[in-house]
Order: C-alpha cells, then sequence, then structure tokens
C-alpha cells in the first residue's frame, strides 16, 4: 500500500474518466430511446442568478443534449417564493416525460432547500438527497445516490480496485457529499472516520487514512505533511483564492505538499468536478430504466 517517501502522487484524471463513462452514457441513452419512443429527460431548476450555479446549471443541459438525452431547464427570479419553486416541482413530478428532477444548491436565502428535496418524487431525485434515497443508501437498497460521491468512489475503485478494509477519512459531513460518502465507503467494507469542524486532532486522524476524502470548502486546508504515505487523495473543494493578482481555483487540499506523499491524488480542477455532471447523467439514465420498468444497463 505505501508508497515509498518522495515519490510523485499519479494524478487521477477525472475528466479522462467521466468522457468515457458519457461515451458509454451515449450508447446507452440511445438504446433507452429506441426502446422506450422517447430520449431519457432531466430537468434542472435554478433560482436567482448566481453565476457559478449558472454555469453548472448550462454545463447540465448542454451534456445531457450531447449524451442524447432530453433537457428541460427552468429559471426562477431571485424573489422566488417557496410556493412557487414547491409548485414547479410538483408539475416537473407529474410530467411523464421527466426521469430526472435536480433543484441546483445553494438557492437563495429565505427558501428551504429540505423542503424542497423532500418534494421531489424520490424516483426522480437523481441527486440522492432526498431523504427515503439516503435511507436506501443507508440501508444498503438500490435507490439513487448524490452525484459527487458517487463520482469519488468510481475514481476510488478505478485508482485502487477493492477498497475493503481500508482506512477511509472523510472530512466535512454535508448531505450533498460527506455523509453518503461515508456511507459508500462503508458499503465498500472501508473502515470510516467521519470528520469535521468539531473534531480533535484532525492532522493525526488524516495521518493514519489510506483514503482521505476532503470536502470542506476551506482553500488548501488540508496540509501535504498531514498524508500517509501512500495514501489515495480525493479532493472535492473548489474555492477561487487570489494569487499573484489572478483567480485560481483550488481544492481543500495542499495539491502540491499532498503529491509528495500520496500514491494517487485528484486534481482542482479536472479531477471531481467533472465527474460531478457525468454521475448525473448516469442518474439520469438509471431513473429512466426504472421509471420504464426496463432493466438498468450495467455501464462500468
Ligand atoms: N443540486 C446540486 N447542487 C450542487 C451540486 C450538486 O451535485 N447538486 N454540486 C455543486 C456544484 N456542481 C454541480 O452542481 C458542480 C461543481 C463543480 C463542477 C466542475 O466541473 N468543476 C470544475 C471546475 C469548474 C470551474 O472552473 O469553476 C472542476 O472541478 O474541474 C461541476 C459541477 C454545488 N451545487
Amino acid at each position: 500500500m505505501n508508497a515509498a517517501a518522495n515519490v510523485t502522487a499519479k494524478v487521477i484524471d477525472g475528466r479522462a474518466f467521466a468522457d468515457r463513462l458519457g461515451t458509454r452514457i451515449a450508447v446507452a441513452a440511445r438504446d433507452f430511446a429506441a426502446r422506450a419512443g422517447r430520449a431519457p429527460g432531466l430537468a434542472v431548476v435554478l433560482v436567482g442568478t448566481d453565476p457559478a450555479s449558472e454555469v453548472y446549471v448550462r454545463s447540465k443541459g448542454r451534456m445531457a443534449r450531447k449524451l442524447g438525452m432530453e433537457s428541460f431547464e427552468h429559471v426562477l427570479p431571485e424573489t422566488a417564493s417557496q410556493d412557487q419553486l414547491m409548485a414547479l416541482v410538483a408539475r416537473l413530478n407529474a410530467d411523464a416525460a421527466v426521469d430526472g428532477i435536480l433543484v441546483q444548491l445553494p438557492l437563495p436565502k429565505g427558501l428551504d432547500s429540505l423542503a424542497v428535496i423532500e418534494a421531489i418524487d424520490p424516483a426522480k431525485d437523481v441527486d440522492g438527497l432526498h431523504p427515503i434515497n439516503a435511507g436506501y443508501l443507508a440501508s444498503g437498497l438500490p435507490g439513487l445516490v448524490s452525484c459527487t460521491p458517487y463520482g469519488c468512489l468510481m475514481l476510488l475503485r478505478d485508482s485502487l480496485g477493492s477498497l475493503a478494509g481500508l482506512d477511509a477519512i472523510v472530512v466535512g459531513r454535508s448531505i450533498l457529499v460527506g455523509k453518503p460518502m461515508a456511507q459508500l465507503l462503508l458499503a465498500e467494507n472501508c473502515t470510516v472516520t467521519m470528520a469535521h469542524s468539531r473534531t480533535q486532532d484532525l492532522p493525526g486522524k488524516i495521518g493514519r487514512a489510506d483514503i482521505v476524502v476532503a470536502a470542506v470548502g476551506a482553500p488548501e486546508m488540508i496540509r501535504g505533511d498531514w498524508i500517509k504515505l501512500g495514501a489515495t487523495v480525493i479532493d472535492v473543494g473548489t474555492s477561487r483564492v487570489e494569487q499573484g493578482g489572478k483567480m485560481r481555483l483550488v481544492g481543500d487540499v495542499d495539491f502540491a505538499g499532498a503529491s509528495l506523499r500520496a500514491r494517487a491524488i485528484t486534481p482542482v480542477p479536472g479531477g471531481v468536478g467533472p465527474m460531478t455532471i457525468m454521475t448525473l447523467m448516469h442518474n439520469t439514465l438509471i431513473a429512466a430504466h426504472r421509471r420504464a420498468g426496463m432493466p438498468v444497463p450495467n455501464l462500468s
């Protein structure tokens, strides 16, 4: 398991992995359309004008169309009320052409995102955030799994093969990443530590982990010298920081320092981010097959 000291880590190319998965999804989407008489349909809802969210929503629509899916994009103004948003979700739940519904997060202040998530039909919850899907995951039952952790797991399996028996630490406990990630690792028979803002001796706990998944959103908070020699590091963070008068995207992990100790590491950008969008497409394909009563193709 351990790498020799001072060996530079393999950089895990999330973009290339996502492209390869996308090719298989496109074939499966075409096959679904031929058999079901319609393409898989993804509805993405954006509330407000957050520039990053606008970019992600556009990318999701573009990717869905590229892979042969139907894309339904709904934009509500920043001033939209909870009732308006709930009414839109109810319409999408009832729309037979829509297999997947995603409400882009975060929502503007004043809107209750948990209530919106709970209003989505769990069979169309391609974000995997509905309590029913979270419960399925915790119970080891087939549901829909949150996109970013699902992408992280694919990269980990590709890089390590079996994860059984490895010590994993997940830093961050959000419902979007940290909690489902810990459940996925547990299901792979890892011994999982969940760290958060109240965790004591974070460097010590990280230093014992074979797998580090960092999802706190704090730029380069995890120092390279905390990483165990030979560990695999998955960096979910994306923060924009100013460096030498230029804006740069960085993760939660000090990439240069960690690369000297890890056996493999995801970069930011180009690591986990592209997987988030591709696993959303994968979830839409899964939801479409289940809703049509068709067997779900195995794309791994
Ligand atoms: N309802 C949801 N909201 C949000 C999710 C989500 O999974 N569901 N995740 C994030 C945002 N996100 C997708 O929605 C997302 C984030 C980052 C990327 C990505 O490809 N990042 C690139 C860098 C892009 C850049 O330059 O800014 C990378 O890491 O290479 C895709 C999707 C929060 N909201």
